[in-house]
């Protein structure tokens, strides 16, 4: 059997007044692989531990398969979770890890059995009578996964299992989790904070930003249309280039987003997406630009769609199969300082006049203790103008370009760029995504 997880409007305080889960509503359905995926502090296991029973539930409810369970035991939840650092018992074999469960549960039956075929599913037979300290890390894992397995609960809930392991062993394992998960049908919650990890295992992900859902959906629905700007630069590697813009739409001429010294024409007919910026006239706003965007070529290669700038190459960094070439266009990075910190969110908000951006600015300024890059600034300023965050940004260059390792560039090079305004991404003040438009649904064939 396996279960439908919903969660609706919970929330956890640890402290009076302080949200670390912010009204989190979920439903996670029967055999569904749920990724929570956050930067470190932002609630994710905390989510967790509420479903398993661990933690109690400040406000609102869990339901199993449709009953109210916030006060439900954890041992009747049948659920097992796995952890990052594996947690066996290191006086026991893993057979005796892996049937621990069971002899807890069942006293009087032989664990053997289903301690045997556990283990031929994990191709760990040949561990059986070792003791943990004489595995590795990712063996030591799969043992973890045994005992979780061996119960046959009715959900996984896991917890950055892998992630005191090293890169090859982590993708190995990911694929092993995956196959495996699918196999038994089982409801898997998976919490981790590496976004290619989310991206690769998940039938769907929540990303979470101070404890709270920020948006959910498959992995190439959150990708392809980002809610807001967090989970735009969040999601994807290399991450997506944010410039601060200016859109200028003049009555009598063509619209425009201007990018410092640089300026991007939409071309005309104007896409629905795009004269829905005209709202946004005279307004700061972010403008998203993912790698694949922006190509390597000269004006008169362009492509519908597609619209030139230039850019001064600062650093290439090569990658074997690829490259990522550092450019200066001179624009002004725009800067999401919360993707890394944690910002547990206060019930008695104090809500002043400014935007989401204002209060990230603030934040920002506070970790860091230093200057922060203005996204709400009055209309009427220069965008030329110089800003503090130039200072602020630790890369070289502004925009981020991918292409094949056959291009020659050299630092100092002036390079033509062409951005195709159909991957383009527009923000607002508040960081939410409006082009293309807030309402538009993926259509990406899944
Ligand atoms: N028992 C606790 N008492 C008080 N505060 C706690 C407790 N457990 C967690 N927190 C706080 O709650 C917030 C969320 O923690 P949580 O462990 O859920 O985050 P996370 O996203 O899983 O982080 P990480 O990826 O670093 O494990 C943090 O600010 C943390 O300090």
């Amino acid at each position: 059997m396996t279960r439908a997880i919903s969660l609706h409007h919970v929330s956890k305080s640890y402290t009076r007044g302080v949200r670390v889960v912010d009204r989190l509503s979920l439903d996670i359905a029967p055999g569904e692989l749920l990724v929570l995926l956050g930067p470190s502090g932002c609630g994710k296991s905390t989510v967790l531990r509420m479903i398993a029973g661990l933690e109690e539930i400040t406000d609102g409810e869990l339901l199993l398969d449709g009953e109210y369970a916030n006060d439900l035991p954890p041992s009747d939840r049948e659920m097992a979770m796995v952890f990052q650092n594996f947690a066996l018992y290191p006086n026991m074999t893993s057979r005796g890890n892996i049937g621990f469960p069971l002899r807890i549960e069942r006293p009087g039956e032989d664990p053997a059995p289903r301690v045997d075929a556990t283990a031929r599913m994990l191709g760990i037979e040949a561990l059986l009578d070792r003791y943990p300290r004489q595995l590795s890390g990712g063996e030591r894992q799969r043992v973890a996964m045994g005992r979780a397995i061996v119960r046959k609960p009715t959900a996984f809930l896991m917890d950055e299992p892998l992630s005191n392991l090293d890169a090859k062993l982590r993708n190995h394992l990911r694929a092993e989790i995956s196959t495996l998960t699918r196999k038994l049908g089982v409801t898997t919650v998976y919490v981790t904070h590496d976004q290619a990890e989310a991206m690769s295992l998940g039938d769907r992900v929540a990303v979470l930003r101070g404890g709270v859902l920020q948006q959910v959906g498959t992995p190439r629905s959150v990708y392809a249309l980002p809610r807001n700007v967090f989970v735009a630069a969040f999601i994807g590697t290399p991450r997506i280039n944010l410039l601060r813009g200016l859109v200028r739409a003049p009555l009598d001429g063509a619209m425009s987003i201007s990018l410092g010294r640089q300026y991007l024409r939409l071309p005309e007919p104007l896409s629905l997406d795009h004269q829905m910026l005209r709202v946004q006239q005279g307004r700061e706003v972010i403008v998203g630009l993912r790698s694949e965007a922006i190509r390597i070529a000269g004006p008169a290669a362009a492509r519908p769609g597609e619209v030139p700038i230039g850019g001064l190459v600062e650093h290439v960094e090569y990658q074997g199969h690829e490259v990522l070439v550092h450019f200066s266009t001179g624009s002004q990075p725009a800067v999401v300082p919360d993707l890394e910190a944690p910002t547990p969110v206060r019930t008695l908000r104090h809500r002043r006049e400014g935007t989401v951006l204002n209060r990230i600015r603030e934040r920002a300024g506070a970790l860091r203790g230093g200057p922060t890059v203005v996204l709400d600034r009055p209309h009427d300023v220069e965008p030329d103008r110089p800003a503090p965050a130039a200072q602020e940004s630790r890369l070289p260059g502004d925009l981020v370009v991918r292409t094949t390792p056959d291009i020659e560039l050299r630092h100092g090079m002036r390079v033509p760029l062409l951005v195709d305004l159909g991957h383009l991404f527009v923000f607002d003040q508040h960081g939410e995504r409006v082009s293309p438009l807030p309402a538009r649904q993926p259509d990406l064939g899944d």
